[in-house]
C-alpha cells in the first residue's frame, strides 16, 4: 500500500513553552504529523519548502532505506539540500514494524522544531509478543529560545559561545517556561497561551497503554516517568525486547522505546508524567504532562508535587538500565560470531585553530559541499579528501581521564570505505573533555543499519579481554546507543546496505562541531541516482542537458 503525505514546511511563531519563538512547522504544527504505516508500505512524502530563504532536508530515522539510499535525507551525505520554493518527493519502504522518527538533517535546523514520529504497524494478522489496549506516541524534545542560527554562530566563533542548557523540556511539543522571570521582554511570554497547556494523556482505568516514546532532544539525556506507575519496556528502536519493568526510563536523543503502562492506580485523580534532564547539571525545569484518568477533568492538576526524578550524575544506574535490556527470546537476530574489521572511535573535545570542536581519533568531521553518495557513484574524487580516517588511536598513551596533553586536532571530510557484506565492530571510547573532571554522554546514531549492542563498560576498553565478555546470546539491535562518561560501548553491524551512511553523535551541536564519521559500502551496487537529489556543488553538471 502507498501512504502519501503532502507537507508544507515553513516558519511560524509558536509558543510551545509559552515563550513566542520562530519555529519550523509542518502543515502548521511542531512536532509534525505522525506518519502511520504498515510494514511493507511505501511512504511518499511530498515536501514543499516554504522557508523562503532557507534550505531543508529530512532524515527518516531508523528506516534503513534498503534500495533507496538517496532518500535517507542527510544533507551533504545522501542529497543536496532542498531549495526554498522547491518540492522534493521522498519515497521509501517501511520494511519493519516499530517506532521510528523523522527530523531535519541540515545544519542545526532540527531544533527549530522540524521533527515528528513514525509508527509502523505489523502486517494484518500478526501480533507483538505483548498485549495492550491502546497505542500512543509521544516525542520528547528540549527547547531553546535562541534561534538555531544564533546557536550555530556561537559554536563556530572565537570566543566560543556555548548554547548552554535548554530553556524547557517539551513533551509532545508542550512545555512551560516561567513567564514571570523579570528578564523576559513584555509580550513574549504568555502563561495562559493554550499552545503551552500541558500535554494530556487520557487513560481509561484498568486499560493497558503502549506508549511509544521517542527522544529528539538537541542536547539533553532524559529520565521519563509517570508518577506512581511502573512501565514495562517492550521495544527499543524497532526491536522487541525481553520485558523490563522500570520506574523511570532513561532515553537519549535518537532513541525510541515502547513501554506498557496499565492504568491501575487510584482513578479518582490525575498523575504527573515528568521528563528530567540527566547527565548534565543544569537548572532546566522538568518537562511535565498530565496522565489523566478518564473521566476526571483533563486540566485538573494532580494533587501531588511532581516526581523529582533520579540524580543527574548517576551514570551507573543509566548504564545498568541499558545493560538490563536484551533481545526478546522469540526475536533474537543472531549476531555474527566474529567481525572482519574493528574500528575504535575515541571521542574527544578539541581545538582547531582556536575553535572548539569534537573529534573521533583526533579528526573532526566536516561535510563536503558535494554529497558523498553522488561523488562516489559518479567518481568525483576531488570533492572530498581521499585518505581514509584513522582506524583507532594510541591506546597505550592516551589518558582518557584527563584533558589531552595536546588538545589540537585536525579537520577532515574523508570517510571509511567498508568492504561490502563484511562484519564491522565499532568501539566507542569516551574520554575527558577540555574541562577538568568532565566527560559527557554521547548518543551515537547509525544511518542505514541496525547494529547489535555487544557490550558496555566503564574505563578504557581492553582490546584483549573485553571482547570475551560480549553478549552474543541475545544482544539487542538498535540504531542509536549511548556511550557514558569515561566509558565504552561496543557494537557490530553488517555492511550490507549499498550506500553512504552517516554515523554520528545525535547531539545537534556536537555533530555540528565535527562529532561524526561516514561509512561507504557497496557503492557499485547502488542503483541509478534520482536527479532530484542533485543541484549543489559539483553535481550541477549532471543536470545539464
Ligand atoms: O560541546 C560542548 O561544549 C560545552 C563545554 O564543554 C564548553 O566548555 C559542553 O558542555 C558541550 O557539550
Amino acid at each position: 500500500r502507498i501512504r502519501r503525505y503532502k507537507w508544507e514546511v515553513k516558519y511560524e511563531y509558536k509558543s510551545p513553552d509559552c515563550y513566542k519563538k520562530l519555529s519550523i512547522t509542518i502543515n502548521g504544527r511542531t512536532p509534525g504529523p505522525t506518519i502511520l504505516a504498515q510494514q511493507g508500505d511505501t511512504v511518499i512524502v511530498e515536501l514543499k519548502n516554504s522557508l523562503l530563504t532557507e534550505n531543508v532536508a529530512i532524515h527518516w530515522h531508523g528506516i534503513r532505506q534498503i534500495g533507496t539510499p538517496w532518500f535517507d535525507g542527510t544533507e551533504g551525505v545522501t542529497q543536496c539540500p532542498i531549495l526554498p520554493g522547491d518540492t522534493f518527493v521522498y519515497q521509501f519502504v517501511v520494511d519493519r514494524a516499530g517506532t521510528y522518527l523523522y527530523h531535519a538533517h541540515y545544519g542545526m535546523q532540527r531544533e527549530a522544531g522540524l521533527y515528528g514520529s513514525i509508527r509502523v504497524s505489523l502486517p494484518d494478522g500478526e501480533s507483538e509478543p505483548f498485549a495492550y489496549d491502546y497505542d500512543r506516541s509521544i516525542l520528547l524534545t528540549d527547547w531553546y529560545h535562541k534561534s538555531a542560527y544564533e546557536q550555530a554562530t556561537g559554536l563556530s566563533s572565537i570566543p566560543f559561545v556555548w548554547v548552554g542548557e535548554p530553556q524547557s523540556i517539551l513533551i509532545q511539543g508542550r512545555g512551560r517556561f516561567d513567564c514571570s522571570l523579570p528578564t523576559i521582554e513584555s509580550g513574549l511570554c504568555n502563561a495562559t497561551n493554550p499552545e503551552c497547556s500541558p500535554y494530556v494523556l487520557t487513560v481509561v482505568p484498568g486499560k493497558t497503554y503502549r506508549l511509544r516514546i521517542g527522544s529528539l532532544t538537541a542536547l539533553s539525556a532524559l529520565s521519563f516517568e509517570i508518577e506512581g506507575h511502573n512501565m514495562t519496556i517492550v521495544e527499543a528502536d524497532g526491536h522487541n525486547v525481553e520485558p523490563v519493568v522500570v520506574k523511570n526510563l532513561f532515553i537519549y536523543s535518537g532513541e525510541t522505546y515502547s513501554v506498557l503502562i496499565t492504568a491501575d492506580q487510584d482513578p479518582r485523580r490525575n498523575y504527573w508524567a515528568s521528563a528530567k534532564i540527566v547527565s548534565r547539571n543544569g537548572n532546566t525545569s522538568n518537562g511535565l504532562a498530565i496522565f489523566n484518568y478518564y473521566p476526571n477533568n483533563p486540566r485538573r492538576p494532580p494533587p501531588t508535587v511532581p516526581p523529582t526524578g533520579p540524580t543527574w550524575n548517576d551514570s551507573a544506574s543509566r548504564l545498568a538500565q541499558s545493560q538490563a535490556i536484551n533481545a526478546h527470546a522469540g526475536y533474537v537476530v543472531p549476531a555474527p560470531r566474529t567481525s572482519d574489521r574493528v574500528i575504535v572511535l575515541l571521542n574527544t573535545q578539541n581545538r582547531i585553530n582556536g575553535y572548539v570542536r569534537w573529534s573521533v581519533n583526533n579528526v573532526s568531521f566536516h561535510l563536503p559541499h558535494t554529497p558523498y553518495l553522488i561523488a562516489l557513484k559518479e567518481n568525483l574524487k576531488h570533492v572530498f579528501e581521499q585518505t581514509p580516517p584513522p582506524n583507532g588511536y594510541d591506546f597505550a598513551n592516551y589518558d582518557i581521564y584527563n584533558i589531552a596533553k595536546n588538545v589540537n586536532a585536525t579537520s577532515s571530510n574523508s570517510i571509511y570505505r567498508l568492504q561490502f557484506n563484511t562484519t564491522v565492530d565499532i568501539i566507542l571510547q569516551n574520554a575527558n573533555t577540555m574541562n577538568p573532571n568532565n566527560s559527557e554522554t554521547h548518543p551515537w546514531h547509525l544511518h542505514g543499519h541496525d547494529f547489535w549492542v555487544l557490550g558496555y563498560g566503564t574505563g578504557k576498553f581492553d582490546i584483549y579481554n573485553d571482547p570475551k565478555k560480549y553478549n552474543l546470546v541475545n544482544p539487542i539491535m538498535k540504531n542509536t546507543v549511548a556511550v557514558q562518561p569515561y566509558s565504552w560501548t561496543a557494537l557490530r553491524f553488517r555492511a550490507d546496505n549499498p550506500g553512504v551512511w552517516a554515523f554520528h553523535c545525535h547531539i545537534e551541536s556536537h555533530f555540528y562541531m565535527g562529532m561524526g564519521v561516514v561509512f561507504e559500502e557497496g557503492i557499485d551496487k547502488v542503483g541509478k541516482l534520482p536527479t532530484s537529489i542533485m543541484g549543489c556543488g559539483d553535481t550541477k553538471r549532471f543536470l545539464r542537458p
